[in-house]
């Protein structure tokens, strides 16, 4: 057992108060590194460092604190100076590589200072107790922030307040977005993740466009309330639901606006919503005064694990899906799970399409939580959703997707050839969402699409029949389509020629040839083509 999470930070700076509150909301128990030295060396720390000196109160120290890190299920603040320690640092490392986090409490050095000097008592502050926290400061703040995986400043905060910020900063999980035609990115996953609007927007932008849908006004109304409290103005932008968003005519009136509200380049847009919202937003900032800064926040499951991140941004147009669009990466990407709260069933499952996708082509794991979870994810109802395990299970599924993801943008944003392959499905999805008039869901039509996909690559020998029965029980188990019967073959190839993977008059689509290995699939034979589409009316 390791500990749920460990703080540090300075002298006076609350871990002991904050850690206790937090360990009391989450029921869980409370340890002091301090506390459990005392009682380890039966005296007073001032007395130890008195009769031992600092390097071995030091030693005693690391080997305590190494033990709780291997073996201690609750909420454990350390010593001020126990970081500086280079055995404590490596412990850190590795129980931040298993899943741990370790949060700097970064409070206000006046308040901190007070505390600390409070009562007297710290060998580490005798003489002139306020230059002494101030240079141990200097040294100190750099190694917390390279210890430490979540930050947490405090300034004017209550404990409660502090250990509510704490709680939700450790709950959430980050995917870090990099490479090297890219601004390197964070996707935030959690509850309260849109907390962290202001500190990804940064104190540039004047202005901020809020770009979002009806249905979804409670979550663009707290992330309002909350881009005004930072000093931002607010634009709020209410767009046409679903695809009927995803026009140039909605993007033009967008630009009419920013045009008359004296938008510049430093000021920024937040999209919020599903991926179509996203989508839209993602355009408009891509196209503002050729570019400025966005940040998204999704609220569809679909939207958190696929649609926000990479810096795919565009709209329809009448001959077809996303044809017209850049890429465009965002400042950042905000899941707040808390937004999952009211999202209907069917657009929940819809969003499992994408998750199934990644599982596909490149995480088998997510396939196995799926599978385990089945029967909770298909009856997901966002009314109980929050504080249950199933949330745990999704925040991993979330997790896992993106980075999946993240792993193809990052080497190759601008879709070259391997990011291709988060394409899988999707070649006769979109013709699907197409013919349909986009009645149909996106998830929903890809999940049809990688059915699709495996059988033409298990009549080409690429897979076997297994494997695409494997598509067809999973999907099912999920709640998703595995055929569609309207439509034309003539219709669908017409369409599917013009996916963006093609090239001139030839077909080009993904296909598995195992479980997480994606190979190109260029030109394929015709009647192939046609079969495989036989397969899925079925
Ligand atoms: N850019 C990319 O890389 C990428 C990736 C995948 C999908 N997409 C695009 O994303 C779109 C699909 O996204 P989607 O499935 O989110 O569809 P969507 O954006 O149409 O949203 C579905 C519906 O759910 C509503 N909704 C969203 N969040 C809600 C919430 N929390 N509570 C209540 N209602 C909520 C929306 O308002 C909408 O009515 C498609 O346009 C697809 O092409 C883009
Ligand atoms: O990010 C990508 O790359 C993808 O292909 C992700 C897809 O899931 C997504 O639906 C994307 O919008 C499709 O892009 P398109 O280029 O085929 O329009």
């Amino acid at each position: 057992m390791r500990p749920r999470a460990v703080i540090i930070g300075m002298m006076g700076a609350g871990k002991t108060r904050v850690g206790k509150e937090v360990a009391h909301i989450m029921h869980l128990p409370f340890a002091d590194a301090d506390v459990e030295i005392e009682r380890e060396v039966g005296m007073k720390i001032p007395a130890y460092f008195e009769r031992y000196g600092e390097p071995a109160f030091r030693k005693v120290e690391a080997e305590l604190i190494a033990y709780f890190l291997e073996d201690f299920d609750g909420i454990f603040s350390l010593g001020g100076g126990a970081p500086m320690t280079a055995s404590t640092q490596d412990a850190l490392a590795s129980y931040i590589e298993d899943g741990g986090r370790v949060v700097y409490l970064d409070a206000d050095p006046a308040e901190a200072m007070e505390r600390a000097n409070r009562g007297g008592g710290r060998p580490m502050l005798n003489g002139d107790a306020n230059a002494r926290w101030k240079m141990l400061f200097a040294q100190r703040d750099p190694v917390f922030r390279s210890v430490a995986n979540v930050h947490v400043h405090t300034r004017g905060m209550t404990p409660q307040g502090a250990a509510r910020k704490v709680i939700d900063m450790v709950s959430q999980r980050t995917v870090h977005v990099t490479g090297t035609s890219i601004d390197p990115y964070d996707v935030a996953i959690g509850q309260g993740a849109m907390n962290h609007l202001a500190d990804v927007l940064g104190d540039k932008p004047v202005r901020v466009a809020l770009i979002h849908t009806q249905p979804v006004q409670r979550h663009s109304d707290r992330a309002r309330a909350l881009l005004r409290q930072s000093g931002y103005e607010v634009s709020d932008i209410v767009i046409p639901d679903a695809e009927s968003g995803k026009t140039s005519a909605v993007a033009n009136g967008i630009w009419e606006r920013l045009g008359e509200e004296g938008f510049t380049r430093s000021d920024a847009v937040v999209g919020l919503g599903g991926g179509a919202a996203t989508d839209l937003a993602g355009f408009v900032a891509a196209t503002w005064m050729r570019g400025v800064r966005y940040v998204n926040c999704p609220t569809s499951l679909l939207a958190m694990v696929d649609a926000s991140t990479g810096g795919k941004t565009g709209i329809n147009t009448p001959q077809g899906k996303n044809l017209v669009g850049s890429f465009y990466t965002p400042a950042g990407v905000l899941a707040d799970t808390k937004t999952l709260a009211s999202l209907p069933n069917d657009i929940f499952i819809e969003g499992l399409g994408e998750v199934a996708k990644s599982g596909f082509i490149g995480d088998p794991e997510i396939l196995s939580l799926l599978e385990a979870h089945a029967d909770e994810l298909r009856a997901f109802n966002g009314a109980v959703f929050l504080g249950t395990p199933l949330e745990n299970v999704v925040c991993e599924l979330i997790e896992r997707t993106v980075s999946v993801k993240a792993r193809h943008v990052s080497a190759d944003l601008k879709e070259k050839g391997l990011r291709e392959f988060l394409n899988y499905g999707h070649t006769l999805g979109h013709a699907i969402e197409k013919l349909e008039h986009f009645r149909w869901r996106h998830g929903n039509a890809v999940a049809v699409g990688m059915v699709y996909a495996a059988e033409l690559a298990c009549i080409l020998g690429y897979i076997d029949r297994d494997l695409v029965d494997y598509h067809r029980t999973l999907l099912t188990s999920l709640g998703l389509p595995t055929s569609w019967h309207d439509g034309s073959f003539e219709d669908v190839l017409a369409l599917m020629h013009r996916d963006k993977k093609a090239r001139g008059n030839e077909l080009r689509f993904v296909v598995l040839d195992s479980i997480g290995h994606v190979v190109h699939l260029d030109n394929p034979p015709a009647d192939a083509v046609r079969e495989a589409f036989e397969r899925i009316r079925r």
